[in-house]
């Protein structure tokens, strides 16, 4: 398998250096040059398989022959050993037709557990080969950060350098950062927003000179590796709801749209998805994007949702690339102009393309607080602010009764204790398997969201190539 950049001008890439890239040299993001396309015999043949064993059917064809299917398998294996259900994505039933996809029993509480514990595994496996010392740089509104932390600290060959917004993570998810005093773990604090901070990863790679010279790479969804482990959890899920006999419909709260993208890239490899639901905050570009046409940015309001206060969503631009014909051209001309004015129209082509499977619902703070009581009284599940604004979206879907509905459950309620006490009276507890966090010394620096500043502060710590 081959991957090309959305804006046509890097050179392709096997699955190897897909995973040790990051952001194309043309500033755009790698996707497969084609889809794999599971036959619906393919799909029916994953019912009752394991988690880990569903994850290598569904992962190989992206792959290729980078790794054997024997250490594929293995790679899994560890990943997923580190999770606490069995079932590592657990189905929980709502009501006669709602479904919750618990995605955070990984040792961060958070779904993006499911794709980096692979990808450290595929990072230390790939380097392990190679004269490299790698340097990443990632930006994070709280879960990416903990969850690259957690499966990159005390790996050889790699530094991580994670941006958070200062102030603007809950305490839980900052201390799973900053209580991490591996040698190889630097966490930056900026004064600034979760887009400041993707802003600033962006133009770091941008400069090729200093990408170079640091061997830049990505732990955010821009990694392709990253989608693609997420893929795996649409197909788990479906399969067991009647796939691909029956299709299921799924509600994803979303920020930078890669949970949702690989929804997407899941239907197009043969998955029936009835509908996917872009559940937003009141931070709601894509909320406007997908039903207006109207990609335009605003100010980002704080909420009880951080994980979501993002108005540049990184994936979008790999979902125009693929409704819009894969024309890498007029993407790079479009994404220009949205660079330069923060806003853009999507074609009808894109608005049109993505009407046939997405539908959007922006949820605010009193219909996110419904959603969590209700799962709490009505079906006895504690469920965290961002699985709540799923959870509301979902509710409110104009869908086909028969057709099973699966939120997506993105974080475990204890990340969250503040917005889920407001809204519930119940401070959840912290699982045992995140330990003493509030005991432990932090270790972070502050820094201005200022691109000379953070370029200075790395260079200075990091190792280069
Ligand atoms: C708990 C939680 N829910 C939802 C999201 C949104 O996911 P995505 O950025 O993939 O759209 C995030 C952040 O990525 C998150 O941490
Ligand atoms: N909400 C995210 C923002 C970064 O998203 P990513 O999926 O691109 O890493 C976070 O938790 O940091």
């Amino acid at each position: 398998m081959r991957y090309i950049s959305t804006r046509g001008a890097a050179p392709p890439l096997d699955f190897e250096q897909v995973t040790l890239a990051g952001l194309a040299p043309d500033g755009g993001l790698y996707l497969p040059e084609r889809w794999p396309s599971f036959s619906a015999d393919a799909i029916a043949a994953l019912a009752g398989l394991s988690y880990v064993d569903t994850a290598v059917a569904v992962m190989k064809p992206f792959v290729g022959d980078a790794l054997d299917e024997d250490a594929l398998r293995a790679l899994c294996t560890q990943a997923y050993g580190r999770f606490s259900h069995a079932a590592v994505t657990p189905l929980v039933q709502l009501d006669e037709r709602q479904w919750l996809l618990e995605l955070f029993h990984g040792p961060t509480l958070a779904f993006k557990d499911v794709a980096l514990q692979l990808l450290g595994l595929l990072f230390e496996r790939f380097l392990s080969n190679r004269d490299t010392h790698l340097t990443i740089v990632g930006a994070t509104s709280g879960d990416t950060g903990s969850a690259a932390i957690d499966a990159i600290a005390g790996r050889a060959k790699v530094d991580i350098f994670m941006l958070h917004p200062e102030g603007r993570v809950s305490d839980v998810q900052r201390r799973q950062m900053t209580t991490v005093f591996a040698p190889n773990v630097h966490n930056i604090a900026i004064d600034g927003s979760f887009d400041d901070a993707q802003a600033l990863v962006k133009a770091m790679f941008a400069d090729r000179d200093f990408a170079g010279r640091f061997a830049l790479s990505a732990v955010n969804s821009i990694n392709w590796a990253r989608l693609m482990a997420q893929v795996v959890y649409y197909f788990y899920a479906a399969v067991r709801l009647g796939a691909p006999g029956r299709p299921v419909a799924f509600s994803v709260p979303t920020g930078n749209f890669g949970d949702v993208f690989a929804g997407y890239v899941a239907a197009k490899m043969g998955l029936p998805i009835a509908r996917l639901i872009v559940a937003t905050n009141v931070n709601d570009i894509l909320y406007r994007a997908l039903s207006s046409g109207d990609y335009s940015t605003g100010e980002v309001t704080a909420t009880a949702t951080p994980s979501m206060d993002i108005q540049v969503s990184s994936n979008f631009e790999r979902l125009l690339f693929d409704l819009g014909g894969r024309d890498g051209q007029a993407m790079a001309a479009q994404m220009h102009g949205f660079e330069a004015t923060k806003a853009m129209r999507l074609t009808d082509g894109q608005l049109g393309g993505a009407a046939g499977l997405f539908a959007s619902a922006r949820i605010d703070a009193d219909d996110m607080a419904l959603a969590m009581r209700w799962a709490s009284e009505a079906a006895g599940q504690v469920i965290d602010p961002h699985s709540a604004v799923g959870l509301a979206a979902a509710r409110a879907a104009d869908l086909d009764p028969a057709v099973p509905l699966v939120t997506l459950a993105t974080a475990h309620s204890a990340k969250f204790r503040d917005a889920v006490e407001r809204a519930t009276g119940n401070r959840p507890a912290l699982p045992a398997r995140v330990g003493d966090l509030f005991a432990r010394a932090e270790r972070c620096v502050s820094l201005p969201a200022d691109f000379g500043a953070v370029t200075a502060h790395i260079a200075a710590h990091a190792t280069p190539r």
